[in-house]
């Protein structure tokens, strides 16, 4: 068990895991016990959707680099929100907050320039261990950037532990605002595996920002609206034009890193058809800086509620592609379960990303902690 002082000692300890992803859907949060290791056993988890004027006060601290008014008050916001989050999953899962050693807060990504060095989540860490008397490890991609890294994607070596026993190469994509992969290679003998990762390009941001824009709601619900449209080949190829798409991995970007440009003079349902394509291609394409391509597919986070994009999706990979919920896992929690167990690597010293997951020079460790309240 952990003490008031933060110190882990080996085997399982339960966690929460907090995520607010670039979608800014809301707060994602997951209760799971892992030892940080190849542990984990998910215990419940539960989203607490922000409502439209938060979003809109959220979305205009993006690119913002400095301190002040209204980044410092949404943050203090946001912050309070993550506490009551965690006070809402601990009542749903029945689970004391005494019997919580941890808290791993990821924040809010208003900022990721790594090529700069800057990365910024937006998220008071002392003020979540004082409002929920539980220590909490913040701050989770500084150290990863400052040391020359992408700072993301984070999530590879939870993936890692988690895709024991599965069929190799493995790629687990996540597709959230923005989508990434992580790609596993063989298991040794040892149960370790080499793990490659980077983010693909857009996942559902722009899908979202269009039928927004349009009027049509906050996401094209199942892909619908895609499914009534024609993809829009010149524009697709504008959109794939980016120079990003031929950098190697590890890369990672920032929530608005496209300009939609090409799809403006679309009708609604094209250009929804476009986008939705615009996420597919960018994922096939990631293939060729792979070491092997995939076996396997499996899909994580709200893009796979979008069976439009499924369908791109298997279309291009010509391998099976399939939700992450088929093999048992939650896809809506992931995320959140990676900070958790991220959380518990920090305070077990253990690297947080690898050279091959960030293109940080050496495995790296990573997170503030912050003493419960
Ligand atoms: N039923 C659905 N049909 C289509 N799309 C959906 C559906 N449900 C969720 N989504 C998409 O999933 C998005 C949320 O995904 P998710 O919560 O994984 O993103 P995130 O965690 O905010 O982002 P990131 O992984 O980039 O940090 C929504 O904005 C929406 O585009
Ligand atoms: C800078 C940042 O917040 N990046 C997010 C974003 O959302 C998806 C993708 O881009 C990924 O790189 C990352 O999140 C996941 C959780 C990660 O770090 O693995």
């Amino acid at each position: 068990m952990e003490n008031r002082d933060g110190d882990v000692g080996e085997g399982l300890r339960t966690v929460v895991g907090l995520m607010s992803g670039t979608s800014m859907d809301g707060i994602d949060a997951a209760l799971l016990r892992t030892d940080g290791r190849g542990r984990v056993e998910a215990l419940s988890f539960l989203t607490i959707p922000y409502d439209d004027r938060f979003r809109v006060r959220l979305r205009a601290c993006l690119g913002r680099t400095d301190g002040g008014e209204p980044v410092a008050e949404v943050e203090r916001e946001l912050t309070d929100a993550h506490a009551d989050a965690v006070r809402r999953l601990l009542g749903q899962a029945g689970v004391a907050r005494a019997d919580v050693e941890l808290i791993g807060f990821h924040g809010h990504t208003i900022h990721h320039d790594p090529d700069r060095r800057l990365t910024r989540q937006i998220g008071d860490g002392a003020r979540l261990a004082a409002a929920t008397g539980i220590g909490v490890v913040n701050d989770l991609r500084g150290a990863d950037v400052a040391a020359g890294g992408q700072g993301a994607p984070l999530v590879p070596l939870f993936h890692r532990a988690l895709a024991h026993g599965l069929a190799r190469p493995l790629a687990i994509l996540n597709i959230g605002g923005v989508a990434n992969v992580s790609w596993i290679g063989p298991e040794t003998s040892e149960g370790e595996a080499e793990v490659v990762a980077c983010d693909t390009g857009p996942g559902n941001a722009l899908i979202d920002d269009w039928v927004l824009r349009h009027g049509l709601g906050r996401f094209d619900a199942g892909g619908a609206l895609a499914a009534t449209g024609q993809v829009d080949g010149a524009a697709l190829a504008a959109l794939m034009a980016n120079p990003w798409f031929d950098r190697p991995a590890p890369k990672s970007l920032d929530r608005d890193a496209f300009d939609p440009a090409p799809v403006a003079a679309l009708s609604a349902a094209d250009g929804a058809a476009t986008l939705t394509a615009f996420t597919a291609e960018s994922v096939a394409r990631v293939v060729a800086h792979l070491p092997a391509p995939p076996v396997r597919w499996l899909v994580c986070g709200g893009g796979r509620h979008n069976a439009t994009l499924m369908a791109m999706l298997a279309d291009r990979l010509r391998v099976p592609v399939e939700s992450a919920d088929l093999v048992g896992w939650d896809g809506d929690a992931l995320e959140a379960q990676a900070f958790g167990y991220l959380a518990v690597r920090s305070r077990l010293g253990l690297p947080l990303s690898l050279p091959a997951t960030t293109g940080v020079p050496v495995p790296m460790r990573g997170g503030v902690f912050h003493p419960a309240g």
